[in-house]
């Protein structure tokens, strides 16, 4: 039984500044995702919601940006002292905008070689029980990812963040390119992980609506810095966020919540 968990538990950033070449993109934001919790980043199209989860990551570098200032903490560590690497095995894991699976691997593959070194021997564990999240995958295991569907594609982009056996998911634009059905599926399946394992979600959505129906807290992202942040549900019927945010977001599909995918 997990012991009760602390303002230092989970993952916290602190007025944290990110610079591009000199152009500044997070003007000194602070999140938290408390463990077990499920959060929201949400804002329009260069907001910074990338950018925040490449410094969660620890990948600005690859962009040529930097963090001028701020503060990373996961369980009480310092994640800007960390390497990429040395995130995933501080149990950060992200699934990336876009998925971006071995498309010539098999689903199989793609996932054993995500499992880390030092947990090989519990591969076919680890495997087995993001399965039972997904089973639709189950019948495509020695199948070329790149023939997969959107959505099998995007459950698959998750089960291997699970190889890494982490205890915060960060899902950039889950939602992308999937039928509102299947979407809505993956996130049932997500707060069943979540139930069980008390793994904290991070969800980067430009879909507000879908954001705020799944997660339990919400921060609004506008030109690299929090605009609005509060409970998901009085974000969802705050009259200002729906006017600026949920006119155009995809409806809820009303059967959305008994829909089996595979
Ligand atoms: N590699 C880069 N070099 C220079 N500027 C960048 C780079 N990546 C992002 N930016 C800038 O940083 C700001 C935040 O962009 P970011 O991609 O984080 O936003 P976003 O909310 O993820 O948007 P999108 O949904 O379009 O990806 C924008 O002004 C963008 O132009």
């Amino acid at each position: 039984m997990a012991g009760r968990s602390t303002d230092d538990d989970g993952l916290t950033v602190t007025d944290l500044v990110v610079e591009y070449s000199g152009a500044r993109a997070l003007d000194g934001i602070s999140l938290r995702v408390a463990p077990g919790q499920r959060v929201a980043l949400m804002g329009p199209n260069g907001a910074g919601k990338s950018t925040t989860i490449r410094a969660l990551s620890r990948v600005l570098d690859l962009y040529r940006g930097r963090a001028v200032s701020g503060t990373i903490r996961f369980d009480g560590r310092n994640v800007g002292a960390m390497s990429p690497q040395e995130v995933v095995r501080a149990g950060i894991a992200h699934v990336p905008e876009g998925r971006k699976i071995f498309s010539e691997l098999t689903v199989r593959e793609n996932l054993k070689v995500a499992v880390p070194r030092a947990a090989r021997g519990s591969a076919g564990d680890r495997i087995e029980q993001a399965l039972s999240l997904f089973p639709a995958l189950r019948g495509r295991l020695d199948m070329q990812g790149g023939w997969l569907s959107g959505g099998e594609q995007q459950m698959l982009a998750i089960c291997r963040a699970l190889m890494t056996g982490p205890r915060v998911l960060m899902i950039d634009e889950l939602s992308l390119g999937l039928a509102p059905k299947v979407v809505y599926w993956i996130v049932e399946q997500l707060e069943v992980l979540r139930r069980d394992t008390h793994v904290g979600v991070l969800l980067v959505e430009q879909n507000a609506r879908l954001a705020l129906k799944f997660s339990d807290y919400a921060y609004v992202l506008e030109n690299g810095r929090i605009a609005y942040s509060g409970d998901s549900d009085a974000l969802l019927h705050d009259p200002e966020v729906e006017s600026r945010y949920l006119g155009g977001g995809q409806a809820v599909p009303a059967d959305a919540r008994r829909t089996e995918v595979g």
